[in-house]
Parts: structure tokens; C-alpha cells; sequence
């Protein structure tokens, strides 16, 4: 799936919120809501809390699943696919918001929603990150895990919305538009209250996107198809060649060694992992990074399939 903002295909647009506990996803959903009720919305929704959002927040109009007992982004990833799908199904609505708990890692979402049978139907639009601006100004008193895992809510971001205005000096807001523009330069950043905002400037739907801004930052995927069997050795070498900003490689392979035999190949943080898949699925590989220069690895990937 490519990061397409304008959903020519009209798929489903999938819109990942992220941001760390209490910062105002929820608030944000609640807005939403209220100022598109014209629209199919259907939540998807990762809470580890039991806050009943079904009838205080959503209404009985909009559809939601749950995904419960666990975090997106560890031990429920499979099940994204599956709840999106049947969201899919039952109600064919025109965007799916995923909130994720609030220790969700942007990346591992975005990864989630790369399931071939996600992307047959949808396509991420961009990931929301929020922030409660003072909590995040103080973000040093938190362990190394926390503070890095909030950064990165903000690094991977397309839109950062800035909330709890109400509670920081002005001082502080400058300093925070400042830390957040290090972290992410090209995000988007929308100041707010309460996540009082207009929401047409998270630009949901195809019409109202500028994809010129979009296309080029934030995290992006391409998939790949290879026709037969490619040589290991090549596809090793490849690997190492590989820069930072490869984040996840997913997909299946079969290498010329042993060309009847499909393989799963998963790459996380610069590790492979190879494992027997005994269907005989699609030989598709999806790079999920940032900043991808795509041109160069449909080169590469040419050259591994005809070389
Ligand atoms: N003062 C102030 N409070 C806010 C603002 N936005 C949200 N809140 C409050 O902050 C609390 C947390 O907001 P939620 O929207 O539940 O945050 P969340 O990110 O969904 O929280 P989790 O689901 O626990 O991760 C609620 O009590 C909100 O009413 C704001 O701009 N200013």
C-alpha cells in the first residue's frame, strides 16, 4: 500500500490516533464525531481501560469494535486486520479511526494496517499524534522508555495536535512548538484546548488533501511483487544495504535455492527473521519507513527479481 492520500481506488481511509495516556484521544474522538455526523465513521478501539465510551462519547449511530486484553501494537496485531475487515463488512463506512492505548508505538499500528487484506480495502491517511503539553514538557521525569516512546509518538507523526493550550504558559507553548518542530519538522501542528479544532484540518477525506505536503514525509509503504524466486544471497546483501529509515519489511519470498518453498520474511530494526509458510500465498514484500526513495528500491527490488 502506498501512503495515497487521495483515494482515487475510494478505499477506506484509516486514521491512526496516537498519543500517550491521557493526553486527549478520546476528546479528540468525541470531536470528531460530533462535527462529521454526516459521515460513515466506525472506531476502532484499543483501550485498556473501562472507560464506556459506547454510550457516552460515540452514540448508538457509529460503529466500534474493540480490541481488548492487550496493546495494538504487541500482542494484538493480527487483530486489526480482522476487526477492520469486519468493520468492512458490516457497515462500509468511509473512514475507520483507531485509537490506541496510549502506550502504542505510531509504527507498529501503521505496520498493522499493512495486512494485504487491509490494504485490498484501506489506506492509512496519516497519523494523528496528540500531546498534553505540559506532561510532555516534563517528559525527562518519565523512565528513558516512556520519554523515548512519547518522542516517537511525535516523530512519526503527520499531525501533531498540541492540547492542553489551557494549562501551559506562553512561554512554555513556544518551547513546545519549538521541541516539536525538532522532533518532526514537516508534521502539522494544530494548537488546541479540549481538542477544540476544525476538523477538516486533520484533512480526512481525499478532497480536502494537499498530498503534495503528505506524500513526501511520514512514515510510507511500498509492496513489491515478485514473480518466481529470487537468489538469497542477493537478498542478503540487499539487507545490509538498507538505511535506517527502512523501519519494518514484511511479506513472502521464495529463494531459487529452494523455489517451491514459501517463505515469511519479517525485518524489524535492522534484524531478519525467515520463517516456512506452508500456502502458497502471493510472493509480496510491503516496506513500511520514512522519507522512502522509492524509485531506487523498485530499482533494487527489480534487480534482485531479473538480476
Ligand atoms: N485542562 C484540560 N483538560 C483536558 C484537555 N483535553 C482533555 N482534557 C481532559 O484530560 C483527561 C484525559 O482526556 P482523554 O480524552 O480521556 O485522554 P485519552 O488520551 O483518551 O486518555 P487514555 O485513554 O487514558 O489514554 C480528561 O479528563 C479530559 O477531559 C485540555 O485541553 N485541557
Amino acid at each position: 500500500m502506498e501512503m495515497n492520500i487521495l483515494n482515487q481506488e475510494r478505499k477506506m481511509n484509516i486514521l491512526i490516533i496516537s498519543g500517550f495516556l491521557g493526553s486527549g484521544k478520546t476528546t479528540l474522538l468525541a470531536q470528531i464525531i460530533k462535527k462529521n455526523q454526516n459521515k460513515k465513521i466506525a472506531i476502532l478501539m484499543n483501550e485498556l481501560g473501562g472507560f464506556n465510551i459506547d454510550s457516552k462519547i460515540l452514540g448508538e449511530e457509529t460503529p466500534y469494535n474493540e480490541l481488548l486484553n492487550g496493546c495494538i501494537c504487541c500482542d494484538l496485531k493480527s487483530d486489526v486486520a480482522i476487526q477492520i475487515n469486519d468493520l468492512y463488512h458490516r457497515h462500509h463506512p468511509e473512514l475507520i479511526i483507531i485509537e490506541a492505548t496510549g502506550v502504542a508505538h505510531p509504527v507498529e499500528i501503521y505496520d498493522a494496517c499493512t495486512e494485504p487484506t487491509v490494504t485490498k480495502i484501506a489506506q492509512v491517511l496519516n497519523i494523528t499524534t496528540i500531546l498534553d503539553c505540559s506532561r510532555f514538557l516534563d517528559r525527562n521525569k518519565f523512565s528513558y522508555t516512556v520519554k523515548h516512546l512519547m518522542e516517537e509518538q511525535v516523530k512519526y507523526a503527520h499531525v501533531v495536535i498540541l492540547n492542553k493550550m489551557d494549562l501551559v504558559t506562553e512561554d512554555e507553548q513556544q518551547q513546545i512548538i519549538q521541541q516539536v518542530t525538532d522532533l518532526n519538522p514537516k508534521a502539522k501542528q494544530i494548537q488546541t484546548t479540549y481538542c477544540a479544532l476544525d476538523t477538516a484540518q486533520l484533512e480526512y477525506y481525499g478532497a480536502h488533501i494537499d498530498a503534495h505536503n503528505h506524500m513526501h514525509h511520514g512514515i510510507q509503504s511500498i509492496v513489491y511483487e515478485f514473480s518466481g524466486a529470487i537468489d538469497a544471497r542477493q537478498f542478503v546483501e540487499w539487507l545490509r544495504t538498507l538505511p535506517d529509515e527502512i523501519l519494518r519489511i514484511k511479506g513472502f519470498i521464495k529463494f531459487r535455492e529452494n523455489p517451491t518453498q514459501v517463505v515469511l520474511f519479517q525485518y524489524a530494526y535492522g534484524i531478519p527473521q525467515y520463517e516456512e509458510e506452508m500456502m502458497n500465498l502471493p510472493l509480496k514484500l510491503v516496506i513500511i519507513g520514512e522519507q522512502l526513495n522509492k524509485e531506487k528500491l523498485l530499482n533494487q527490488l527489480d534487480l534482485l527479481q531479473f538480476g
